[in-house]
C-alpha cells in the first residue's frame, strides 16, 4: 500500500522552487517512476486536460506543488490570479486524484492561512480563528479551500489526502524577479547587483521590522517525503525551522554573504505585510522530523547556486 521505488509518482510544478526540490529528493532516494509536465504541456487550470492526464497515467501518488505563487507585491497586484488560478488548479488535481484512485496526495498550503494577528508561534489549531492578512487574503482563501477540500474528500470518500503548511521557503530554482518574488531571493539579487555595479545603497521594502521564518527548500522536500510516508491525518501540519528573524537582520546577513559594503535604505511606501510569522513545529518534530539546514548555511548554498545559474544569465542579457 505504501509508496515504494516503483510507485508512479506525479510531481505537479516540478520546475518551481518546491516541486524541483521534491523531484530531486525523490530521484536521490531511488524513486524512478516519476511523471512530470510543464504548465505549457498541461495547464492544470483546465479540468478536461487534467482529467485526461490522470485517466491516461494511472498515477499512484501526487505531490501538488503547482500553484500561482509570489511575494507581497505580486499578491497585491494580482488578487484574481492568486484566488482563481489556485482554486482551479487544486480543485482539478484533487478531484482527478479521487476519480482515478490515487493512493495518497500531498497538498502544499502555506502559513499565510493563519490569522494576521494570531499568537506566535503559530499552532495548527489557529486556522480560521481570526482575520487574514489583507496583502495575501485571496491566496490564503484559496489555500484554506484546498485544505478543506482534501478533508472533505477524506471524510466523504475515504481518500488519503494530506495538507502541509510550510513557512517561507528559499533555495535553488526560486523566482528572482525583483517585482514579484519573495523577500529572500529579491534581496540576494539586489545585493549581488549592487556589489557588481558598485551602487552606494540597496533599497529594502517596508520598515525592516516584520519577522519571518525561512526554511531551506531541500529540508522542506525532505519533510514532504517523510510526511507522505508517515503522516495519515486529515489535520494540517506545519513545516518550519522553528526560528524567525527580522527583515533588517536578514538584509544584513545577505549583505555579508554577498560581500556588499554599501548602505541599506528602507522604502516605507512598500507594505510590511503580516508583522510576524513563526510556526510551531512541535507536531512534526514529535513525529521525528527536524530541519537540519541553518539559515547561514542555506544562504551560502543558495548564493553559490545563484552565482552559477541566475547571475550569469542576467549578465549575458545585459551584455556584461
Ligand atoms: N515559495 C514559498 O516561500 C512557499 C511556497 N509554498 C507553496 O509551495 C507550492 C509551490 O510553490 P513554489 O515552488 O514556491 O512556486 P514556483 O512559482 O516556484 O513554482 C510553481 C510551479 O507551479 C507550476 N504552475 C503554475 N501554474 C500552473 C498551471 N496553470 N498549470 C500547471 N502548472 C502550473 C509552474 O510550472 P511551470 O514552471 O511549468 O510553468 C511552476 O513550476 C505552492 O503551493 C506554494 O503555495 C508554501 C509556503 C511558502
Ligand atoms: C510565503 C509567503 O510570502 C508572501 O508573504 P510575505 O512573507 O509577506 O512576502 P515577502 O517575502 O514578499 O515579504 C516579506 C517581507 O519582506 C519585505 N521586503 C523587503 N524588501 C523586499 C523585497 O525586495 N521584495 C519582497 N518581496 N519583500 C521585501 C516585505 O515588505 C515584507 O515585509 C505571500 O505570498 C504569502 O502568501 C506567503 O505565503
Amino acid at each position: 500500500m505504501d509508496m515504494n521505488k516503483l510507485s508512479k509518482i506525479y510531481v505537479a510544478g516540478h520546475r518551481g522552487l518546491v516541486g524541483s526540490a521534491i523531484y530531486r529528493k525523490l530521484q536521490e532516494e531511488g524513486f524512478d517512476n516519476l511523471v512530470v509536465r510543464t504548465s505549457g504541456e498541461l495547464d492544470l487550470r483546465d479540468d478536461e486536460q487534467v482529467n485526461d492526464f490522470f485517466a491516461e497515467q494511472r498515477i499512484e501518488y501526487v505531490f501538488l506543488a503547482a500553484a500561482k505563487v509570489g511575494g507581497i507585491m505580486a499578491n497585491r497586484e494580482h488578487p484574481v490570479e492568486f484566488l482563481r488560478d489556485n482554486l482551479c488548479i487544486q480543485n482539478n488535481v484533487i478531484d482527478a486524484a479521487y476519480q482515478t484512485g490515487v493512493k495518497k496526495l500531498l497538498f502544499l498550503g502555506s502559513t499565510c492561512i493563519y490569522p494576521k494577528l494570531a499568537p506566535q508561534p503559530l499552532k495548527e489549531e489557529y486556522l480560521l480563528t481570526g482575520e487574514l492578512e489583507p496583502t495575501n487574503e485571496p491566496y490564503a482563501v484559496a489555500k484554506i479551500a484546498g485544505i478543506k477540500l482534501c478533508q472533505a474528500y477524506n471524510r466523504q470518500y475515504g481518500t488519503r489526502f494530506i495538507s502541509v503548511m510550510p513557512t517561507n521557503l528559499y533555495g535553488r530554482n526560486d523566482n528572482y524577479d525583483l517585482q514579484h518574488s519573495h523577500v529572500l531571493p529579491a534581496l540576494l539579487r539586489k545585493f549581488h547587483e549592487a556589489k557588481e555595479q558598485g551602487l552606494p545603497f540597496v533599497e529594502i521594502w517596508g520598515s525592516g521590522e516584520p519577522r519571518r521564518e525561512f526554511l531551506y527548500v531541500d529540508d522542506l522536500a525532505n519533510a514532504c517525503l517523510f510526511l507522505m510516508e508517515h503522516y495519515e491525518s486529515s489535520e494540517i501540519i506545519n513545516i518550519g525551522l522553528g526560528e524567525d528573524i527580522a527583515i533588517h537582520e536578514l538584509a544584513d546577513r545577505i549583505r555579508q554573504v554577498v560581500g556588499y559594503e554599501g548602505a541599506i535604505r528602507y522604502d516605507a511606501s512598500k507594505p510590511d505585510g503580516t508583522p510576524r510569522k513563526l510556526v510551531d513545529v512541535s507536531k512534526i518534530n514529535g513525529l521525528g522530523w527536524k530541519a537540519v539546514t541553518s539559515l547561514d548555511e542555506g544562504l551560502q548554498q543558495t548564493y553559490t547556486w545563484f552565482l552559477h545559474n541566475q547571475a550569469p544569465v542576467k549578465n549575458i542579457l545585459l551584455g556584461i
